[in-house]
């Protein structure tokens, strides 16, 4: 990375949005569309838009940037108290806004991208591509790649659902990985369990012509929200 000569560190990472904030949001957004496009069919409705050429559309933007800076100052406290509890002070700081829209130029249009699952992998851009709790997440320098609008995998993406891992996993399972990896978790819910995930590893060797890999995070301390 710019900066930081190689070498093993030290690392927090956070890992949250705006806690449920944005969604509302987007909500009284998605709702005020539909009003304002009562022509819709029933069944479209939830295609309704707000132009950014309208005032709605322009608070909506306005509203959503500042859900995205509300989520970033949100990590940025969760860091310098961690930090300040441990008496160390960060050497780099990457924030990587994701799940989120941008207004940027493509093949010489101003377009929304709107990277849902996905993460900013502008050339040059440093993002975050998390595994699981117990594989590694890496630290990612973007390739710019025009045919996935510079973009990539947010990360490694699940092979089940929340729910279907709930019912097929128990605590004695999520233990026995935990042990085997060398992993403490502090807190966390059946529904992250590893084995709900795709193989980090295989989704990072298919989008090698999107990122390339600039340092990898191994956990040793995990907690989830529950
Ligand atoms: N480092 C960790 N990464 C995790 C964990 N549980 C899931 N994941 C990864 O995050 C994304 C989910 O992101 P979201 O924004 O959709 O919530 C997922 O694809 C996994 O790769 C974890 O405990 N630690
Ligand atoms: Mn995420």
């Amino acid at each position: 990375m710019p900066g930081l000569p190689e070498g093993t560190y030290l690392a927090l990472m956070s890992h949250s949005g705006s806690r449920g904030t944005g969604g509302e949001v987007a909500k009284h957004y998605s709702a005020l569309a539909r009003r304002l496009h009562p022509e819709l069919p029933r069944a479209l409705g939830h295609l309704a838009w707000l132009g950014l050429d309208t005032d709605e559309g322009r608070e909506y933007w306005a509203a959503m940037e500042l859900m995205g800076r509300y989520s970033a100052a949100s990590h940025a406290l969760i860091h310098a108290a961690v930090a300040g509890s441990l008496g160390l002070t960060p050497m780099r700081s990457i924030e990587n806004h994701h799940n989120f829209a941008w207004r940027e130029i493509h093949d010489g249009r101003e377009v929304i991208v709107h990277r849902k699952g996905a993460t900013p992998a502008g050339r040059d851009v440093y993002g975050i591509i998390p595994g699981t709790m117990v594989d590694p997440a890496f630290v990612v320098e973007g390739l710019g790649n025009p045919m996935s609008l510079c973009s990539a995998a947010h990360g490694a993406g699940r092979v089940m659902s929340r729910k279907e891992a709930l019912a097929r996993f128990r605590r004695s399972d999520l233990e026995h990985v935990l042990k085997e990896r060398g992993v403490r978790l502090l807190s966390g819910g059946l529904d992250e369990v590893p084995m709900a995930y795709k193989d980090i590893r295989e989704v990072m060797a298919a989008q090698a012509d999107l990122v390339r890999i600039r340092g990898t995070f191994l956990p040793r301390i995990v907690k989830m929200a529950k």
